[in-house]
């Protein structure tokens, strides 16, 4: 059977993507939860709703289809008994897995029409919004503060996060920080239950439950044989080592590079450094570089003893030209490399490009000095509005999941 999940690079032409369209949950931040939100600002929603349906746009209008997430989940969902399941499951992951706030908040949600619960979910409850048929200790002395019984997800439209298509297969993410690690029960259901995936041969490489930290920024298919991934502050070595067994023993991969990147907020997975424009062009952010262009990989096959060797290299566009076969690699450096303009890009999104074809990628306006950059290097690039979008600190990359590209020729 023909799996629905088909990604065998980073460039080939993006046939099916799936966003999450900015929603209320954006308008739940407020200043003293934007560490705990991890973002730095609040995103102005009718704005980053106009940007967000740009950037949508721009990617169908070059032939991809989009699909939302939370269309997929609601109708992941159809059925009242998978509902409540996964209802059970979100309250429980946010904290109430009985009690009189657990069985408040379930009446509340069951109140509302699927859609408008899977909206409901992402965008949080506050307290002030449900009646618990008696006062719990929790409710009377706990964050008595604190507005929300469960928090928003403002997070959500970085759709790159949760999970990451490899091959014909998915990774289902254990993630980093409370603020998302609920985000990929979503995707649980959505390839359990959604009929577009459900029983339809898709592998799970590994799932959200073992202990190993990973998030689809990391992750990034260089080839049908060569994942690159981020040993980052949101993908640990545990995971990459698991993620690394399970695909030498059930696909076809047969190599993953391991990629040491700093561990800060500006840098939190490989894709804001570093991400794939064409068979032999990449954006690289110089601060990841050491002199000569060297990093610290972690080069991984299988070996004849079922062990897995690893090798440690560090010249970058040597590691690319031998994993992918190719005579020479262009590295293309945020900012051109200046001391200033390439961190400033950087911090929004100036290295997180996103491919949709070889050679052709989306990019934020705002990084002209990257755009024009990548454009003297031959490279088509369509820009898209960015003031709001890039509040949450993702680019392009981090906003899209892809579902199918074409098989590179
Ligand atoms: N693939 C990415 N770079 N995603 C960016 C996610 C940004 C989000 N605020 C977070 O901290 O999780």
């Amino acid at each position: 059977m023909q799996s629905p999940i088909h990604v065998t690079s980073e460039i080939g032409k993006l046939k099916t993507v799936m966003l999450h369209r900015p929603g209320k949950e954006i308008e739940n931040v407020y200043p003293d939860i934007l560490h705990r939100m991890l973002v730095d600002d609040i995103p102005y929603l009718p704005i980053a709703q106009e940007e967000h349906d740009l950037f949508a746009q721009t990617l169908r209008d070059n032939g991809a289809e989009v699909l939302y997430l939370e269309d997929l989940l609601t109708d992941a969902l159809a059925d009242n008994d998978i509902k409540e399941e996964f209802l059970e499951k979100i309250i429980a992951e946010s904290g109430y897995a009985a009690g009189a706030i657990h069985d408040g908040l379930k009446e509340y949600l069951l109140s509302f029409n699927t859609k408008d619960m899977v909206d409901k979910i992402i965008a949080g409850v506050r307290k002030d919004e449900i009646k618990t048929k008696y006062a719990s200790l929790a409710e009377l002395a706990e964050d008595k503060d604190y507005p929300f019984y469960m928090d928003p997800m403002p997070n959500a439209y970085f759709t790159r996060d949760q999970q990451a298509c490899i091959g014909d297969g998915i990774t289902i993410n254990r993630m980093t920080f409370k603020a998302r690690q609920r985000e990929s029960l979503f995707t649980e259901y959505i390839i359990n239950h959604n009929k577009r995936f459900a029983d339809k041969g898709v592998e799970v490489w590994r799932n959200r439950y073992p202990e190993g930290r990973i998030e689809g920024g990391d992750e990034l298919v260089l080839s049908d044989h060569v994942l690159a991934i981020g040993i980052s502050q949101r993908t640990s070595a545990k995971a990459i080592t698991e993620l690394a067994e399970s695909l030498f023993e059930k696909s076809n991969y047969d190599t993953v590079i391991a990629i040491h990147i700093p561990h800060n907020h500006a840098m939190m997975h490989l894709d804001t450094v570093f991400t794939m424009i064409n068979y032999d062009q990449f954006t690289v952010h110089p601060a990841i570089l050491r002199d000569g262009g060297h990093v610290d990989a972690y080069i991984m096959h299988p070996s004849s003893n079922g062990e897995i060797s690893i090798t440690h290299e560090t010249n970058l566009k040597e590691i690319l030209k031998k994993a992918l076969d190719k005579p020479e690699i262009d590295l293309i450096p945020t900012g051109g490399g200046d001391p200033i303009i390439a961190p400033r890009e950087q911090w929004n999104d100036g290295s997180n490009t996103l491919a949709i074809a070889p050679g052709v990628v989306v990019t934020y306006d705002r990084n002209y000095v990257s755009n024009d950059l990548l454009r003297k290097h031959g490279i088509l690039v369509h820009e898209v509005r960015s003031s709001e979008l890039s509040r949450g600190r993702g680019g392009p990359r981090c906003m899209s999941c892809p579902i199918v590209r074409e098989d590179l020729k």
